[in-house]
């Protein structure tokens, strides 16, 4: 009796199974049929350790993190996403997958080379979904026969064009598209086009099939987010422009992709872009005006040319048979720009990466630029200052470091027409020793990133931070960072070693102030951001930034009109801020307390701070408007202990140079804070609308006087309860006051000096390296290369609103502004004005803000 496998009874008895069987089988057939599970079970075992070498395979390859392969959708998902973002390839050919009829063997999809216009189908890219399921919204997978011609090194398109070509494999590709994920966004065109590699095109070719017959047509489809053909996808954010001539079937698109590059390497290198122009021919010159046209929808530049025989003036019957004269392709107009490229960055090369790396796209992209290289330091400033903005309506490209953009912002902040100033956006081609701006904000380090996030267009506002000397009321803006104590006599330093050193001049500077380093002290006071006023300004702004960007820059600026600013300076021109012929943006009048723009303050706060005549002598409770729900009540612990108050014009806190630098100010010393640091606000009127329209409140009084981890370092902190104001001082081996995180160019990843700090938060981060002594400040910079340096007990962060600070009597004064070196004498403040620059690019997170 023939005995029954179990197993085999199972699978009979399961109506769903493959295996079951009929009464009518005969037990030949049941035999056969009873094998079949082994069979099976071995292959699945075997294509499941295929399909997971596959998966390592393409780990290492495509630099892809290791996927779960239970979400083998999702993995494809991403695959298209890594594809379509970084430049992976994405042609997965194996044939343990699912398999799905292809779109040409479908039939589904059309043979012709007839256009799919919006019109006729604007649906998602999953076309290929729908037809082998009709409801399916995964990504799936298509046959395409295999080229048996040989394969491009590069991988570029060639591959295929020989698609269809003697090949009987069935393999399967992957359809990119994704309802779900939407990774390339919405169809705007589709049909069949060539890739045409020869490097001539002649213009008859339009005309001609049979020089073009040779060459395969393609399936391909242009999206609001890449160009798709094949397997290929090119990312429209690659692409710089469109040449096309009309009447011709041929159009060019020039891209600028990321190079491929293995995972591991990419830690280390700059992210390269190469130049590659992908010539397609249409079926028709018809299509071929629609596929242009598309990308004119998409907003891609299109250059636009006469048919080659009509401007060579070679009649051709046909040609002139087909009239595109009354066709027009409205494409987006070129911008004109002033570039202001500095010869001297980057060790002199930043000539060359603009002229050889950066212009050509340019030129590709249709801008109308004018070039001025600077010829001494400050040049930038002045052009700034100067020009003519009907000349360069659509921004200031700076070439150059970081010091250039500080310039051409200085001199545009200062400008009598502030208000159209401030509307210029600023362009930015990192070509200096460092660009911690462009880097840190918009997320390029490499020119030709650069120079295509420019060409993309789109704007990120971005603070501004000024600092304004107390005692000439001189002000100077920044965008990254002002330091003061060993860094900025290492910039000082650095100076001398510019020629020989280059770059690394900062490094040989570095050692030799570290070997011999001085002790700095300096008297601060901070306003701490509250974080929920913070939040609420936020929000106010953001609202603003709705409505109307350039209401608030006008009300902003119009607010620090009469307030010039000093020639900018370079390490070279620091004299020219120092010396007393003032420069003729200098302000006229210089007190000894800062600027409305700076204080941010309202005329009534100026009077009651400025201890004029028209003002009382001796205020007991002032009610501001800042602070509607407590009395301000001033205290005479300033005059009490001999506090150089700002009631008295003559004797400002720190600010006089003479016998009021007090080095030995008790560490516990309360003092109110000056009255007239008020909250941050931009008038110079009383407005008595002011509250309503920018409902913040300051937080009420702090409970208790806070001693900080200051103490234990000997620095006296003293906490305003009145403002918030912490007053401290002590020797500090650095203070740094950063407007963003300042990523440095040179740094491998994640190493950044202001972790917590964003270009746009309306706040400012404040470092505070406590102490002094090589340990300590080796220490710093060593777990600052690893980022952890706030880890460290004597390093303070603290997001502030407004920084005071003033070097003690035997510290060095030097102070770095967006590595431009300035003498302090005196007081300097620190503030912050929000939003006051525009960047032209987006920054990686500007889609979630909408900008
Ligand atoms: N033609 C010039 N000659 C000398 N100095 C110049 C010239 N043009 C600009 N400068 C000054 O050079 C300084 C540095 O410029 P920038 O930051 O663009 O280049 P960089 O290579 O990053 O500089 P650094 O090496 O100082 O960081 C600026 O302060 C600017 O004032």
């Amino acid at each position: 009796m023939q005995s029954v496998d179990p197993l085999l009874l199972l699978l009979q008895n399961n109506p769903s199974s493959p295996y079951s069987f009929s009464p009518t089988q005969t037990p030949s057939t049941y035999r056969r049929r009873v094998r079949h599970p082994l069979h099976r079970q071995i292959e699945s075992l075997l294509s499941g350790f295929l399909f997971y070498l596959f998966l390592f395979y393409q780990t290492i390859c495509f630099d892809l993190p290791p996927v779960n392969p239970r979400l083998f959708d999702d993995q494809l998902a991403i695959a298209s996403f890594a594809k379509v973002k970084f430049g992976l390839p994405l042609s997965f050919t194996f044939s343990s997958f699912r398999t799905v009829k292809g779109m040409q063997n479908s039939g589904s999809l059309p043979k012709s080379n007839s256009l799919k216009t919006p019109q006729q189908s604007l649906r998602r890219l999953n076309f290929c979904s729908q037809i082998s399921t009709g409801q399916q919204t995964s990504p799936v997978v298509f046959p395409e026969k295999r080229t048996k011609g040989k394969v491009s090194k590069r991988n570029d398109v060639s591959a295929n064009n020989n698609d269809s070509k003697n090949s009987k494999r069935e393999e399967h590709k992957i359809d990119i598209g994704d309802e779900q994920s939407d990774l390339l966004g919405y169809e705007v065109i589709s049909g069949k086009l060539v890739l045409d590699k020869r490097k001539t095109i002649k213009a008859t070719d339009s005309q001609n099939s049979t020089e073009t017959s040779h060459l395969d047509s393609i399936d391909a489809k242009l999206t609001s987010r890449a160009l798709v053909w094949g397997s290929h996808v090119l990312a429209l954010d690659d692409v710089i422009s469109v040449s096309y001539s009309y009447g011709m079937r041929h159009f060019i698109v020039h891209s600028y992709p990321i190079k491929k590059r293995s995972y591991s390497l990419s830690c280390f290198l700059k992210s390269g872009r190469s130049r590659k122009d992908f010539c397609f021919l249409a079926s028709t010159p018809d299509e071929a005006f629609q596929w242009v046209t598309g990308f004119a929808d998409q907003h891609c530049f299109v250059n636009c040319s006469p048919h080659p025989m009509v401007s060579s003036k070679k009649q051709d019957s046909e040609i002139l048979a087909t009239d595109f004269s009354y066709r027009h392709i409205k494409s987006k107009s070129p911008p004109r720009m002033l570039v202001i490229l500095n010869p001297r960055s980057g060790r002199g090369r930043s000539s060359k990466v603009f002229h050889n790396l950066v212009e050509p796209i340019f030129k590709l992209a249709g801008f109308k630029l004018e070039v001025v290289k600077t010829t001494s330091a400050g040049h930038a400033r002045n052009l700034a200052f100067s020009v003519d903005f009907s000349t360069c309506p659509d921004g200031i490209i700076c070439v150059g470091g970081d010091g250039i953009v500080n310039e051409v912002l200085n001199g545009l902040l200062c400008r009598d027409n502030q208000k159209e100033a401030i509307s210029i956006p600023i362009g930015i081609i990192p070509a200096g020793s460092d660009n911690s701006l462009v880097w840190t904000v918009l997320g390029v380090r490499d020119p030709v990133s650069a120079a295509l996030a420019i060409v993309k267009g789109g704007l990120t506002a971005t603070d501004v931070f000024a600092v304004e000397w107390i005692q000439t009321g001189v002000i100077h803006f920044g965008m990254t960072v002002s330091y003061f104590g060993f860094v900025s006599d290492v910039l000082e330093l650095s100076e001398r070693y510019q020629k020989r050193f280059g770059p690394l001049r900062y490094f040989v500077a570095g050692v030799l102030k570290f070997l011999c380093l001085p002790k700095y002290t300096y008297e601060l006071e901070y306003l701490p951001a509250s974080k929920q006023k913070s939040d609420l300004e936020r929000k106010i702004l953001a609202e603003k930034d709705t409505v109307d960007m350039s209401d608030l820059y006008t009300d902003i600026m119009k607010r620090s009109e009469g307030g010039g600013i000093p020639r900018a300076s370079s390490l070279s021109s620091i004299d020219s801020i120092m010396t007393p012929g003032r420069t003729p943006l200098e302000p006229t009048d210089t007190t000894t307390e800062p600027s409305d723009y700076v204080r941010a303050i309202d005329q009534k706060s100026k009077r009651l701070s400025s201890g004029r005549p028209n003002v009382t002598s001796e205020p007991e409770v002032i009610q501001t408007s800042s602070t509607p729900n407590w009395p301000r009540t001033r205290s005479k612990s300033r005059a009490d202990k001999g506090w150089s108050g700002l009631t008295d014009p003559t004797r400002s806190s720190w600010g006089n140079l003479g016998g009021n630098d007090k080095e030995d100010i008790s560490s516990t010393m309360s003092d109110p804070g000056p009255i007239w640091d008020t909250e941050p606000k931009w008038d110079t009127e009383p407005n008595a609308n002011w509250e309503m329209e920018n409902p913040i409140q300051l937080p009420g009084p702090g409970p208790v006087v806070g001693v900080g981890p200051a103490t234990e370092i000997g620095v006296g902190v003293v906490l305003d309860l009145e403002e918030n104001w912490v007053v401290k001082k002590g020797k500090f081996l650095g203070i740094l006051v950063c407007n963003h995180s300042c990523k440095t160019v040179q740094s491998l990843s994640s190493q950044v000096v202001a972790p917590k700090a964003e270009h746009d938060d309306n706040t400012l981060d404040l470092l505070l390296v406590h102490g002094s002594g090589r340990l300590r400040l080796l220490r710093f910079f060593l777990l600052l290369q690893m980022g952890r340096h706030l880890s460290l007990p004597y390093v303070e962060y603290i997001k502030v609103k407004s920084v005071k600070l003033k070097p003690g009597k035997s510290t060095h004064n030097g102070c770095g502004i967006d590595g431009e070196l300035f003498r302090v004498s005196g007081q300097v403040v620190s503030s912050l004005l929000p939003d006051q620059c525009r960047l032209i690019g987006r920054a990686p997170s500007s889609s979630v803000k909408g900008l």
